[in-house]
């Protein structure tokens, strides 16, 4: 049976066991990656997220801590323990998990980890290396979706991108890296008007709204590759995307579920990215 559907498990399988030949590499130099994932509070989603990249970790044969903190604690004490991860040696890369408690500033802790450790790319030097098209740390999940593009052999050079999103996570710098690669890039957003007369021109339409199935078949133009950003809950509890996956696979040419999709491959580079700084370890 030939299907539209992009496999993001599938992909993230690839990247991944490149990953782990990295990481025996990196080893037989006596040198193991490792991860440091920090998680606030007790949101369920962010837990199952920081164990399934501690897991995944242990998988590709890095070595990986994981720091919880009281939802109560305070922004000292979270920058402190930071600045911990940022002197430990075993660490090459440290994540916090988002969202934080609404008492912490975001911007305050992502600055304070080191940028040679910001394996998701959230840093302002390394938002700003990425702007400039240097090297760096790519943010995980617009990494993801780059990768899935590549592997599904989809040429984005003179394609209309549309984004619906403009978070500094995911929107902002998917816009960015389909420039890079010379799309031309449509932001959308709440204040956008006639929001369908935007994403009906789209070649590439990469959505990442949060709101349940918002986006059906009648903003899609006939042939455009879908990526759904997307992670909720519909009306029977049941994950779902952004994107209404049944109506719009008959109008994509190819399309991403949710499961399955994009959630996937964010795991799949935060490994990378850590590999990746713990190689640049051994540079100079
Ligand atoms: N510090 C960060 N915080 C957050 C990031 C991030 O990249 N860095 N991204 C998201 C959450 N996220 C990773 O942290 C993430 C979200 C979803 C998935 C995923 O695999 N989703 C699965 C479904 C999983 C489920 O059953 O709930 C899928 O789509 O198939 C992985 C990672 C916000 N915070």
């Amino acid at each position: 049976m030939t299907t539209n559907r992009i496999d993001g498990k599938e992909v993230a399988a690839q990247v991944t066991e490149n990953v782990k030949k990295r990481v025996e590499v990196l080893k037989e130099k006596g040198l193991t990656p490792g991860l440091a994932v920090v998680l606030v509070g007790n949101n369920s989603a962010s837990q199952t997220y920081v164990n399934n990249k501690t897991k995944t970790c242990e998988r590709l044969g890095m070595y990986s801590v994981m720091v919880t903190l009281d939802e109560n604690v305070s922004e000292e004490e979270l920058l402190q323990n930071v600045a911990a991860l940022n002197n430990d040696e075993k660490i090459h890369g440290i994540l916090v998990q988002l969202p934080l408690p609404k008492h912490i500033n975001e911007d305050r802790v992502i600055s304070a980890i080191s940028p040679l450790k910001d394996v998701d790319g959230f840093h302002p030097e390394n938002v700003g290396k990425m702007m400039i098209g240097q090297q760096t740390f790519i943010p995980c999940t617009p990494f993801g979706v780059m990768k899935m593009l590549e592997y599904s052999d989809i040429d984005v050079a003179g394609k209309h991108a549309v984004i619906i999103g403009r978070s500094n996570i995911v929107g902002k710098p998917m816009g960015q890296l389909l420039l890079q690669k010379d799309a031309t890039v449509t932001y959308c957003h709440s204040k956008t008007k006639d929001l369908r007369a935007m994403t009906k021109q789209a070649d590439i339409l990469v959505v990442a709204l949060g709101r349940a199935k918002m986006i059906d078949a009648s903003y899609i133009k006939d042939g455009a590759v879908v990526i759904d950003v997307g992670i909720n809950r519909d009306e029977n509890n049941k994950l779902c995307g952004d994107v209404d996956f049944e109506s719009a696979k008959e109008v994509a040419s190819k399309i991403t579920p949710v499961p399955g999709g994009v959630g996937p491959m964010t795991i799949a580079m935060l490994m990378e990215n850590t590999c990746l700084a713990a190689e640049n370890t051994l540079k100079n």
